[in-house]
């Protein structure tokens, strides 16, 4: 009855609920059982990424990604691979040769290729969901591509190729472009050329990823309406891929240990608002994954302000539904 009913149950109608999680939250029974309760999709915040996954050219650390892909197995829960070409957390030896200059194109490319080849698919069949390529539209008005490293050796070609490689290595994952601050016009009508270029060039891009690091005012449900859609227009799926709502509104708020009641309101209508409109796009929305477990920790505890304690999670520091729990299953 409705007691033992996890949030994924309230959803198994409309689209999973996902979670990021590390291998540790698995080591520990109340964890696990946890998040088999509530979600029935599973992303590794870390363990998966292009360095901690293969941190020399000739070493993989397969041990976390194993140990989550076999617990979803176990468990029956699907597995979002998070990520497969990104700037962040990329090993620097991918990038550079013997006598540290910066490889050519070609020889990056290759990398990529292999390192694709090896990880989707060790995980073929296992893993449905690929967010191949992470963040490669830029934040600076008037510049289309972040100017990383892949940019800057490879031009725009390392992305169609990253998607062509995840293709060939297993041609039934699902291939997410994934990116965050995409509500905003600027970034949405630049992500949305990105996948128009990309799909009216055949490449294999099947869905968007909206990360969903949104705030108690952000987005409103117009802007979240209008990237909606937009995205949709293009006829391919989305997933809200990494929710939080953060309760400061900016990055210069005094750091504050409580969770305040007026944070608590404003932060149960903008969940309510979210998965009102969740709901409305079911048709277009094939997941939604939240960005770690609880407020026991949470990414946000450190960005953007290092050490600002940050509440974003439908539960709390002990695992206990918030306000804002209810507001999502209340339909
Ligand atoms: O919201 C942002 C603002 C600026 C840079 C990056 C992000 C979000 N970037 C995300 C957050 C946490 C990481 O663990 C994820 O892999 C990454 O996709």
């Amino acid at each position: 009855q409705h007691t033992d009913k996890g949030l994924k149950d309230f959803y198994a109608n409309y689209f999973p609920i996902g979670v990021a999680i590390t291998p540790r939250h698995l080591q520990d029974s109340a964890t696990s059982a946890f998040i088999v309760r509530h979600f029935n999709s599973l992303t590794a915040e870390n363990v998966m990424k292009m360095e901690p996954i293969h941190p020399e050219e000739n070493r993989y650390n397969w041990g976390g990604a194993d140990a989550i892909v076999q617990f979803a197995t176990e468990n029956g829960l699907k597995v979002r691979g998070h990520t497969l070409c990104w700037h962040n957390q990329a090993p620097k030896w991918m990038f550079y040769d013997a006598n540290g200059k910066l490889v050519s194109k070609d020889v990056l490319l290759d990398r990529l290729r292999k390192h694709i080849y090896d990880v989707v698919g060790r995980y073929k069949g296992k893993i449905y969901a690929w967010d191949v390529v992470n963040e490669a539209i830029s934040d600076q008005p008037g510049e289309f591509l972040r100017n990383s490293l892949w940019y800057q050796i490879c031009g725009e070609d390392f992305i169609a190729a990253a998607f062509r490689y995840a293709h060939e290595a297993d041609p039934d994952a699902v291939l997410f472009y994934n990116d965050y601050g995409t509500e905003f016009p600027g970034k949405r009508d630049k992500v949305y050329r990105l996948l128009k270029t990309l799909l009216d060039a055949n490449v294999p891009v099947h869905a968007v990823g909206l990360q969903g690091h949104w705030s108690i005012n952000d987005p409103t449900k117009e802007l979240l309406v209008a990237a909606i859609e937009k995205y949709a227009s293009l006829g391919i799926k989305m997933q809200v891929t990494e929710l939080d709502v953060s309760v400061y509104t900016n990055n210069n708020m005094p750091e504050q240990r409580s969770f305040t009641a007026e944070q608590d309101q404003l932060q149960q209508q903008q969940y309510a608002m979210l998965f009102e409109t969740f709901r409305k796009y079911r048709d277009k929305i094939t997941g939604i994954t939240f960005w770690n477990v609880s407020d026991r920790f949470s990414w946000l505890d450190n960005f953007p302000v290092r050490g600002r304690k940050n509440y974003p999670l439908l539960f709390d520091a002990n695992l206990q539904p918030k306000k804002s729990f209810w507001k999502v299953i209340d339909f």
